[in-house]
């Protein structure tokens, strides 16, 4: 569904990844894990397009929907959107209203992560919790054939991250690749295969990993 090849990618001249190797199969999740700073978060901007490689290659299949749930999305913030706004973005198609179809997985989305009672409020005033569901919910609106997520479950409680493993175990046996960065050990043992990113070079944390 997607694959890297010998990807390598700089921040100013100064290397973030090198030589990074990896393949999204579908009904599959693999895991991307490694120490702060490691290049996970880069590693997926890059599978997901929003940014290119200075080396190698990223090839998905044709016609694939990609669907990516970054770490930082302060941009979202600023806008006066309500919860049931941001997760109909997910569905969004400029040229039409949207469908019988669209309101049925927003308010199932809403309602399997509980931010349907949020509906109405507007996302600068959720919990940090809160917030992520519903950008969870947003992603998962998307209906893509690779689902890109950024430690989706960090900011959860117990009973959150429960749901939202639920929910990627199920698109998981739909047939869906996801592709999971994750500091949790739990979370990664989920996960079908696993690409551990080697500390930064100034760190002396695990220089054993490797991509
Ligand atoms: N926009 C940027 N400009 C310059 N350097 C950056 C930029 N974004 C990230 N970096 C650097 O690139 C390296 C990798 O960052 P990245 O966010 O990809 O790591 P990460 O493994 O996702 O970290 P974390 O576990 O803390 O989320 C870090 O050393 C970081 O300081």
């Amino acid at each position: 569904m997607l694959t890297a090849s010998h990807l390598g990618f700089r921040y100013a001249g100064i290397p973030v990844l090198h030589d990074v190797n990896l393949r999204a199969e579908p009904a599959a999740m693999l895991a991307v894990t490694g120490p702060n700073g490691s290049g996970k978060s880069t590693l997926l901007h890059l599978l997901a397009g929003v940014a290119q490689p200075a080396e190698g290659t990223v090839t998905r299949d044709p016609g694939i929907r990609v669907a990516l749930l970054p770490q930082r999305t302060a941009d979202i913030d600023a806008l006066p959107l309500t919860v049931t706004e941001c997760v109909r973005i997910g569905r969004f198609t400029p040229w039409r209203l949207p469908s019988r179809r669209d309101r049925a997985v927003v308010t199932a989305l809403m309602e399997r992560l509980d931010i349907a009672h949020l509906a109405r409020r507007r996302l600068r005033e959720l919990s940090g919790g809160q917030r992520q569901r519903t950008l969870i919910a947003q992603t998962f609106a998307q209906d893509a054939g690779v689902y890109i997520l950024d430690e989706p479950t960090a900011a959860l409680d117990t009973g959150s991250r429960h749901r939202v493993h639920e929910l990627l175990t199920e698109r998981v046996r739909d047939g869906a690749a996801i592709i999971m960065a994750s500091h949790d050990d739990e979370e990664s043992a989920l996960a079908d295969h696993t690409v551990r990113l080697a500390a930064p070079e100034s760190s002396s944390v695990d220089p054993r990993g490797q991509a």
